[in-house]
């Protein structure tokens, strides 16, 4: 099982791989990257956890090393700067992605893609058009929307965070579509009065514009190394349970050929079969308007 991350030596690419190495699979992994003295570095380190995981192997590599990968995973991206979008970055890193993915298309390439790099949701519609490729086999991270959403509801529910499940749907950050409903606590659901959702509301609306305040020139890479790590492992070994992803739509949610945020089921193909939430009348309509501007973003894009 090749998995080749590209990216690999960037903040979240080298997280996923440290966590695809405390896995039991078998994978042998390549990271690839632009930044030659920091794969050298992350693989002389990541080596010497091969031991305490399953993983078989982990090297540097080229970009030509994705030609016969399993997965590939791309975190690659232009530097973070100050922001308050992800948006800002969506001609950069088309541009960046068109000069990844366009030799894969050459090649005829069949493996699973995974794209980690924002914005995620208009750049993953861009790709599906640009690659042709089935939207089975084109995958967007959105896991963390998920993760904080669970965060929130703990926190504003003083519990632990492992108690609270609940779902996010439409876009990966500002247009998220918290699923109310979806709430569960120990399993059994929950209706949070107005107060603590408002709580949650300040918790994943406000997550990213105060992270990115820091000005630390990083990413959430501890999160989304292990949620990435978790998605590759899902699409190896077949999930029963739902993961969330960002795939492209073709009529849940009255959405056709956007790529947003859904509860899947993924296998060793990719995308086994999308999950389509009940939404109450407000969450459908926020929906439909964050898919309209998703498209209009992948529309704007003139790599
Ligand atoms: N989907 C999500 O939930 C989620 C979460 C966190 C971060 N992200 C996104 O992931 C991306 C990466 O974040 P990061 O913290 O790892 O950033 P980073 O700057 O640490 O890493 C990006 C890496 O990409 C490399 N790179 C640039 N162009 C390349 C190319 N053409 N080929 C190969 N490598 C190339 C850079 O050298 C760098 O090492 C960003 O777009 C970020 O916004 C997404």
């Amino acid at each position: 099982m090749k998995i080749v991350l590209i990216g690999g030596a960037g903040g979240i690419g080298s997280s996923v791989a440290f966590n695809l190495l405390r896995t039991q699979t078998p994978y042998d992994i390549v990271v690839v990257d632009n930044r030659d003295n920091m794969i050298t570095s992350h693989v002389m380190d990541l080596q010497d956890a091969l031991s305490l995981g399953g993983a078989r192997s982990i090297r540097g590599g080229t970009a030509s090393d994705a030609l016969d990968a399993d997965i590939v995973v791309v975190s690659a991206a232009v530097p973070l700067r100050l922001n308050t979008s992800r948006d800002v970055f969506l001609h950069d890193n088309a541009s960046l992605l068109a000069g990844i993915v366009d030799p894969l298309v050459a090649s005829g390439w069949s493996g699973v893609f995974i794209l980690m790099t924002n914005p995620v949701d208009p750049l993953l519609t861009w790709l599906s058009r640009r690659t042709g490729w089935s939207r089975n086999h084109l995958l967007g991270y959105t896991l963390n929307d998920t993760q904080r959403f669970r965060t929130g509801i703990a926190v504003a529910l003083g519990i632990a965070p492992q108690t609270v499940t609940g779902v996010v749907v439409g876009e990966h950050g500002a247009g998220q579509v918290p699923v109310w409903s979806s709430v569960r606590v120990n399993g059994k659901p929950v209706t949070l009065t107005s107060a603590q959702r408002d709580i949650v509301l300040d918790y994943i609306d406000n997550w990213y514009i105060r992270h990115v305040a820091l000005d630390s020139a990083r990413t959430s890479t501890w999160s989304s190394g292990l949620g990435g790590a978790l998605m590759v492992e899902a699409v190896v070994h077949g999930t029963e349970d739902p993961f969330p992803a960002s795939v492209i739509l073709e009529g849940s949610y009255g959405v056709m050929g956007i790529s947003s945020s859904t509860p899947c089921i993924l296998g060793p193909t990719g995308l086994v079969r999308v999950l389509e939430e009940p939404l109450e009348s407000e969450e459908l309509a926020k929906f439909a308007g964050v898919a309209r501007k998703i498209g209009e973003l992948a529309d704007s894009i003139t790599v």
